[in-house]
């Protein structure tokens, strides 16, 4: 039998006062794509950074085509075959898609870059790869799912022969998931390795021809493609099994008064006519396609971006909000969808990002920051969404991604805001640590505060949402009470297969 492309056996490493890896294995062949689960912190990006040369493993080795090897670096990585295109784009926005890919290896004629050629050579790539994209387009003007095609196709003019996807769909929609799909299934037959993370299940029994579990940087164990089967990876990955709560009902809160009532909002790049009502102890999902307006609707809301019309009422009062300062002080937290942009600050330390919403709470006279009592709070959120740190102390940063997530959960949780917009919360979260983040939202509810949920997962928007609001082109084409919404249902609205019902819905039924 021929040697692995890839093989990896005890492997271990370790940062300060984390062990991120413990004699981890797990083997690759060409041609084959490589599920690899874990809950968040389970050491998967570690792993993958050891791989392609960004961290030295302590211990442990790897092969290639049996042969043992160093990856000292990351340009050995690439001399090796493997490329790895990570969760936040790497790409320069106002260089063009040729530049990008072939970035300080452009074709030069004494010394001087030859864009043509460049050109030329680029569009060949794209053309094997079917991208059908301009080369000159600046890479700044793309959509995120056709910038992540262009560092697949410059992971691949690297010649590539093992790919690394770490969560690769999180912010595609779905047509763009078939189209990597797609691509991923032509990489297979030329007989590229894949390693595929990703928190999403569904995927896993699309893609995987194998799925290797970790649980705390330990290796559980391997599943053949025949063998495949959810809960069971579930388990593997959490060490216990997960209930599934109970889908809302709308009428629970529909009678309830009425926190923040939008009306005819629009603004000059897309809204429309946005108007919508949000009652007390009620989370309202938004759902619909990428480019809908759910983003949009939210940043207008609290001022991040500018309103051609409309008008927002909270507690009865209309209210003037021309910041996102300004949101907060009404009671609007925000937790955006990208939390490296406006989420956290990176530097500082779990207990510091917290308590950032709500810093005078937590600061005395003459600026005086309390620590302790910080501290203790960062503590039972860390606690309650099992947020993996050595200490309240720890650099976000430091943190993986998943629990970078749940630190911006427990900043606008801290600051205890009346109205919670969540834009995507359990972006990047695994299985286990969702439905914990479900709980909370409903307990906040349950206690009084309205929540509304941004989210493109459709399963997780029928799980939380006692109404969901469905949106297409910046309008909102049907708001549906969750007893009569499906998967389905929502996707007439959001594709404008269905007729606009929101003046139909039970939009108004709690206004009585
Ligand atoms: N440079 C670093 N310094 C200190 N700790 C680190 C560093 N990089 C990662 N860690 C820690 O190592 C552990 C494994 O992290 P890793 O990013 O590999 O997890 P992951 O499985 O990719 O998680 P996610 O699903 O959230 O992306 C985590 O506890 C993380 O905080």
């Amino acid at each position: 039998m021929s040697a692995p492309l890839l093989e990896v056996e005890g492997i271990s490493k370790s940062f300060p006062g984390v062990r991120a890896l413990h004699d981890v294995q797990f083997h690759l062949a060409a041609g084959e794509v490589l599920v690899l689960v874990g809950e968040n912190g389970a050491g998967k990006s570690t792993l993958m950074k050891i791989l392609s040369g960004i961290y030295q493993r302590d211990t442990g080795a790897i092969r290639v085509d049996g042969e043992p090897v160093e990856i000292s670096g990351p340009a050995i990585a690439q001399q090796l075959g493997i490329s790895i295109i990570h969760q936040e784009m790497n790409l320069m926005a106002d260089l063009t898609v040729a530049q990008n890919i072939f970035i300080g290896r452009e074709p030069r004629v004494a010394g001087v870059l030859n864009e043509r050629a460049l050109n030329a050579q680029t569009g060949e790539l794209l053309e094997q790869l079917g991208i059908g994209l301009d080369p000159r387009a600046r890479v700044g003007d793309l959509t995120v799912a056709t910038q992540q095609m262009v560092e697949i196709a410059k992971a691949l003019s690297f010649n590539a022969r093992v790919l690394i996807m770490d969560e690769p769909t999180s912010a595609l929609t779905d047509t763009e998931v078939e189209t990597l799909f797609g691509l991923i299934e032509s990489l297979k037959e030329g007989g590229t390795g894949i390693i595929y993370i990703s928190h999403r299940m569904e995927e896993l029994k699309r893609l995987a021809d194998r799925v290797t579990v970790l649980r705390d940087g330990e290796y559980i164990g391997d599943l053949e493609r025949a063998e495949i089967d959810v809960p069971t990876i579930i388990e593997m990955m959490v060490g216990r099994q997960i209930d599934e709560g109970a889908r809302p009902v709308s009428s629970e809160h529909a009678r309830d008064e009425v926190v923040l009532d939008v009306q005819g909002l629009s603004t000059k790049a897309l809204l429309d006519d946005v108007s919508f009502q949000l009652h007390r102890g009620e989370i309202l999902g938004f759902a619909g396609l990428m480019g809908a307006g759910r983003t949009e609707t939210a940043r207008a809301i609290i001022g991040a971006d500018p309103r051609s019309a409309g008008t927002i009422t909270v507690h009865g009062r209309q209210v003037h909000i021309s910041q996102p300062a300004d949101a907060v002080r009404h009671g609007i937290g925000y937790l955006s969808e990208d939390r490296k942009a406006y989420g956290l600050m990176l530097e500082q330390d779990v207990s510091f990002n917290t308590v950032l919403a709500s810093m005078k709470n937590f600061t005395g006279p003459l600026g005086y920051f309390f620590d302790g009592k910080a501290r203790r709070v960062a503590q039972t959120f860390v606690d309650r969404l099992r947020t993996k740190t050595p200490s309240t102390s720890q650099q976000v940063k430091l943190l993986s991604g998943g629990n970078q997530q749940k630190v911006v959960i427990a900043k606008w949780l801290a600051r205890d805001c009346d109205i919670l917009i969540f834009d995507e919360p359990t972006r990047g979260i695994d299985v286990g640590a969702k439905e914990e983040i479900y709980r909370l939202l409903q307990g906040l509810a349950a206690d009084g505060k309205s929540i509304i949920v941004i989210s493109s997962e459709l399963p997780e928007v029928l799980r939380l949402s006692h109404r969901i609001v469905v949106m297409a082109e910046g309008r909102i084409t049907g708001t549906l009470a969750n007893e009569d919404a499906s998967q389905a249902t929502i996707m007439d609205y959001a594709t404008h297969l269905a007729a606009d019902v929101t003046a139909a819905a039970d939009h108004t039924r709690g206004a009585a």
